[in-house]
C-alpha cells in the first residue's frame, strides 16, 4: 500500500480521495529533526510552508517518490535536488490565488484606517485615553483613486489588480518578464468586464505609487532596502504577503520611524515561525502569521488538486 505522510495536515476531502483511491495517509505532524528517520518508510510526503524539505532530508529517505507542496512557494523544498534524485515534486499553484489577494485587501483597509493599532490600544486604553485614539486615528484614508503598485504579476499579482480595480484604484503592474495588461473581472451575476493596468517599471512604482504590494516568489536580495525605501512617496503603505526577505525589515523599521512609509501589513517575515519584536510590536505594523492561504475554499481546492496530482502519479 502507498503510504502519504501529510506533515503539515491536508483537507479532510483531499485526504479522503487519497484514501479512497487505496492510499494510506498519516497526518501526525512529525518534527522536523525525526523525520530523516520516520519518513523512511513512506512513499510520499505532503508540506506546507512549515516542514522542510532539504538535501538531507531526501537523502536519508531513498523510498520517497513524491514530494506534495500544498501550496505555491517552494522554497522550503530542494526541488531540483530531489527531481536529480528521480523523485517527483508538485505544488497547487492557482488554489490559493484569490485568498491571498483577499488577504492583501483586508489588510489594506484595516491598514489604512488604523484597525490593527486601535484593536491593540482599545482594550487597555479605550477607558482613559478613548478621545486620544480617535484623535490618533483621525488621518484615515480612501483606497479609491489611489494608485496601487503592483510587483510580480503573476497569478496572485493579478487577482489583486482585480480587486484593486473594483475598488477604483490606478493600478501599476511590474514584473520581470512582458505580459499581457487585460484583465477579466467577472462581476456578481456572472456578467465579465474587460480592463487593464499601466505596465510600469520597479523604479517608477516605487517612486509614485501611494500603495506598493509584492506577489513575486522568494528572492535572495530584498527588493525594498534601504535604497528604494528612500525613493518611495513620502507615507507609503507597503503590503507583503509574499515572502519574507523581500523588505529588508530592518530599513523597514527606520522608514516607518520617520515616517517614509506610513504602514506595513506583513504576513510573511524573516525568521518564520519567530518574527523579531520590533516587527511583532511596531504600531505601524499590521500582522498576520503567514495566513494568506489560510481559507477553507483554497485548502479545499488545495487538497483535491493535490491528491489528484498524487493518484495520478502512482496510478500512471
Ligand atoms: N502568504 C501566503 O500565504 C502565500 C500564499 C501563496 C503564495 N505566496 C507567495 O506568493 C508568491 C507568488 O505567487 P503567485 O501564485 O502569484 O506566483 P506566480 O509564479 O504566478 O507569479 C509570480 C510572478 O513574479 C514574477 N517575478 C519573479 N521574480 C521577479 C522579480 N525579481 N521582479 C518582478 N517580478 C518577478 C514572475 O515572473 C511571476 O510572474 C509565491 O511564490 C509565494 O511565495 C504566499
Ligand atoms: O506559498 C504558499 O502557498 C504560501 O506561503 C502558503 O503557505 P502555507 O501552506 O504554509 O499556508
Amino acid at each position: 500500500m502507498i503510504k502519504i505522510l501529510a506533515n503539515d495536515g491536508i483537507d479532510p476531502i483531499g485526504k479522503k480521495l487519497l484514501e479512497d483511491a487505496g492510499f494510506f495517509v498519516d497526518t501526525n505532524n512529525i518534527p522536523q529533526e525525526e523525520l530523516p528517520e520516520k519518513l523512511k518508510n513512506y512513499d510520499a510526503i505532503t508540506v506546507r510552508s512549515a516542514t522542510k524539505v532539504r538535501k538531507a532530508l531526501i537523502d536519508a529517505c531513498p523510498n520517497l517518490k513524491v514530494i506534495g507542496r500544498g501550496g505555491v512557494g517552494m522554497d522550503n523544498i530542494d526541488v531540483e535536488y530531489a527531481r536529480e534524485k528521480g523523485l517527483s515534486v508538485y505544488n497547487t499553484p492557482a488554489s490559493s490565488s484569490l485568498s491571498v489577494a483577499e488577504l492583501v485587501f483586508g489588510s489594506l483597509f484595516g491598514a489604512v484606517r488604523f484597525l490593527p493599532d486601535s484593536n491593540r490600544k482599545m482594550p487597555v486604553e479605550g477607558a482613559t485615553n478613548f478621545n486620544g485614539l480617535k484623535k490618533a486615528y483621525a488621518k484615515g484614508v480612501e483606497l479609491r483613486g489611489k494608485t496601487l503598485g503592483i510587483v510580480g504579476f503573476g497569478r496572485i499579482g493579478r487577482e489583486v489588480a482585480k480587486i484593486a480595480i473594483g475598488v477604483g484604484m490606478d493600478v501599476l503592474a511590474y514584473d520581470l518578464f512582458d505580459f499581457n495588461p487585460e484583465l477579466d473581472i467577472v462581476l456578481g451575476g456572472g456578467t465579465t468586464v474587460k480592463v487593464s493596468v499601466k505596465k510600469a517599471t520597479l523604479d517608477e512604482i516605487i517612486t509614485t505609487a501611494d500603495f506598493i504590494t509584492l506577489h513575486t516568489p522568494f528572492i535572495d536580495k530584498a527588493l525594498l532596502g534601504t535604497e528604494e525605501l528612500a525613493k518611495t512617496k513620502k507615507g507609503v503603505g507597503l503590503v507583503n504577503i509574499s515572502r519574507g526577505g523581500l523588505i529588508d525589515e530592518l530599513a523597514l523599521i527606520d522608514a516607518l520611524n520617520s515616517g517614509q512609509v506610513s504602514f506595513a501589513a506583513l504576513d510573511v517575515f524573516d525568521n518564520e515561525p519567530t518574527p523579531r519584536e520590533e516587527i511583532l510590536k511596531h504600531p505601524k505594523i499590521s500582522l498576520t502569521p503567514h495566513i494568506g492561504a489560510a481559507t477553507n475554499e483554497a485548502q479545499e481546492r488545495i487538497g483535491v488538486e493535490l491528491a489528484s496530482l498524487i493518484i495520478d502519479h502512482f496510478n500512471k
